[in-house]
């Protein structure tokens, strides 16, 4: 495991298929002159790009490219870097890393997220920037590149380490009494406001936490699911949201057959609106299997569109429909968990009355689809956009959330005041805290980080 982590690595870093340029990169410990020699024909300075022939084993050209040459430790992985940067062919990107891995003694092709991997643990990175990496990447909408862009600038890692350095400085002070019991530990707290410092404490994690929350549905999106008894206008709804004609909508109840889905932005947040099969018995098997997807997507997803027609509210077999349908989701679901996802959207407002309070629209005309917007954002905990928004991860709201009970925790300890318990909480929040950073981080979970990059990143 630990060679593995030290052998050269070759992958190609561009996105796989036809492009203009493609890069082959390489990232070794040992020196890469005799590949570099093997490949361009000549000594590369560093840090600058040279036009050049590429060279297969029998002298013949390859391609004509550019190759660059970071020597340790100025590169992206703190290592070695060679980057030939060739005409953009699968094929010959394919024969540049096979030139590269048989050149290179000891050669493997790339894990992924192996390069920044090594990023991090040569220090270039933090694990918060390594994977606003992955999330800028992978980024779905344009805020949530910008806050990916943002975090990978240290957005999020700067705020960490000033309250990381200020539990630290904390921490000394109470480790330092616990070492003189001599000393009152009721002078102690009041001496050094241990109480005032905590409070600070508290009140900034509950500043970086509530914009983490931000950053990290920037990154999540929500899931969406409409849902209701045929023919209320769930497609519809979809295709007026997306503004894409996506799904089929006919007069005819049962349309919908199978899930369509679709991502579309709010305010540069993400939602994953996914339309169902209506909810009714199903009157043969494709539609029986259509329905149980449905309630599928019903269990996975953050917010429910009930959907009501506002045409048929008064017809009795209409009512007891969507009565049954509001049964089987209760059952699904805890009462207060269905209480804080379930929405009922009342459409066709454009051709029946609408009741008082409730949200009120019509799939057709494009009417109350805006108050449906900011209902949903709302929904998802969505802060107009604050400054300096950065991108995160569940993960680091957990971490920041534990870290503020424990600093809570020691709060109460202090109070009592039982200085050895006030020192375990604060360690304990250290640790949590220092695990966005990646100070504290087991291996099983960097490997499920860097596992979910794209190759050659
Ligand atoms: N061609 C190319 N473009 C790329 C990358 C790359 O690896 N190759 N990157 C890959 O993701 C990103 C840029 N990231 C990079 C980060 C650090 C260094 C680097 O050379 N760092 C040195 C020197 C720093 C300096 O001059 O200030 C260092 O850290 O010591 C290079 C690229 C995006 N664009
Ligand atoms: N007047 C009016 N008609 C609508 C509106 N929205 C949908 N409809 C009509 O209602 C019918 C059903 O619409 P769909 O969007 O297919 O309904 P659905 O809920 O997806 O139906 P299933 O796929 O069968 O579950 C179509 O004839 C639509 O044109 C609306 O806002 N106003
Ligand atoms: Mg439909």
């Amino acid at each position: 495991m630990l060679a593995r982590h030290q052998d050269p690595i070759v992958a190609i870093a561009t996105a796989p298929g036809r492009g203009a340029v493609g890069i082959v990169r390489v990232s070794a410990r040992a020196p890469l002159e005799a590949l570099i020699h093997a490949l361009c024909g000549q000594a590369l300075k560093p840090r600058h790009a040279h036009y050049l022939p590429l060279r297969a084993a029998d002298g013949t050209v390859l391609d004509h490219g550019l190759a660059l040459h970071f020597p340790a430790p100025h590169s992206y992985t703190g290592e070695q870097v060679l980057e030939l940067q060739a005409h953009g062919g699968p094929v010959l990107l394919q024969l540049l890393l096979a030139r590269c891995l048989e050149a290179l003694p000891g050669a493997r092709l790339a894990e992924p997220g192996e390069f920044t991997q090594r990023a991090f643990l040569n220090g270039k990175l933090d694990l918060a920037q390594a994977e606003a990496v992955a999330d800028l990447i992978d980024a779905s909408t344009e805020t949530a590149a910008r806050s990916a862009a943002r975090a990978l600038d240290g957005a999020l890692s700067t705020e960490v380490n000033a309250l990381r350095d200020a539990l630290i400085h904390l921490r000394m002070f109470v480790e330092a009494t616990l070492d003189f019991p001599e000393e009152e530990d009721v002078e102690f707290v009041e001496q050094e406001n241990v109480l005032g410092q905590l409070g600070g404490l508290q009140q900034r994690l509950a500043q970086i936490l509530a914009r983490t929350r931000q950053g990290a549905l920037l990154r999540d999106g929500l899931q969406v699911v409409l849902a209701g008894q045929p023919n209320v206008g769930k497609s519809s709804l979809l295709n007026a949201l997306a503004g894409a004609e996506l799904a089929i909508v006919t007069p005819i109840p049962g349309t919908t057959r199978d899930r369509v889905s679709e991502q579309i932005q709010i305010e540069g947040v993400p939602l994953h609106i996914v339309d169902t099969a209506g909810l009714r018995e199903a009157s043969d098997e494709v539609e029986r299997i259509g329905v149980a997807r449905s309630w599928e997507s019903i269990a996975r997803a953050d917010v429910v569109l009930f959907l009501h027609d506002l045409t048929r509210l008064h017809e009795p077999e209409y009512q007891r429909e969507d009565e049954r349908i509001r049964a089987q989701l209760a059952a699904h679901d805890d009462a207060a968990h269905l209480e804080a996802r379930l929405l009922h959207v009342y459409n066709k407002a454009d051709a029946a009355a609408a009741p008082a309070g409730g949200l009120s629209l019509s799939a057709k005309s494009g009417a109350g689809l805006d108050a449906l917007r900011r209902e949903l954002l709302q929904r998802a905990g969505w802060q107009s956009v604050p400054e300096g928004l950065f991108i995160a991860r569940e993960r680091h709201v957990r971490a920041l959330r534990a870290t503020l009970e424990h600093v809570q925790q020691a709060e109460a300890q202090v109070r009592l005041p039982a200085l050895d318990l006030v020192a375990e909480e604060l360690r304990l929040a250290h640790e949590a805290l220092s695990a966005i950073t990646g100070q504290f981080t087991a291996d099983d979970l960097l490997g499920e980080i860097f596992g979910r990059f794209c190759i050659g990143k």
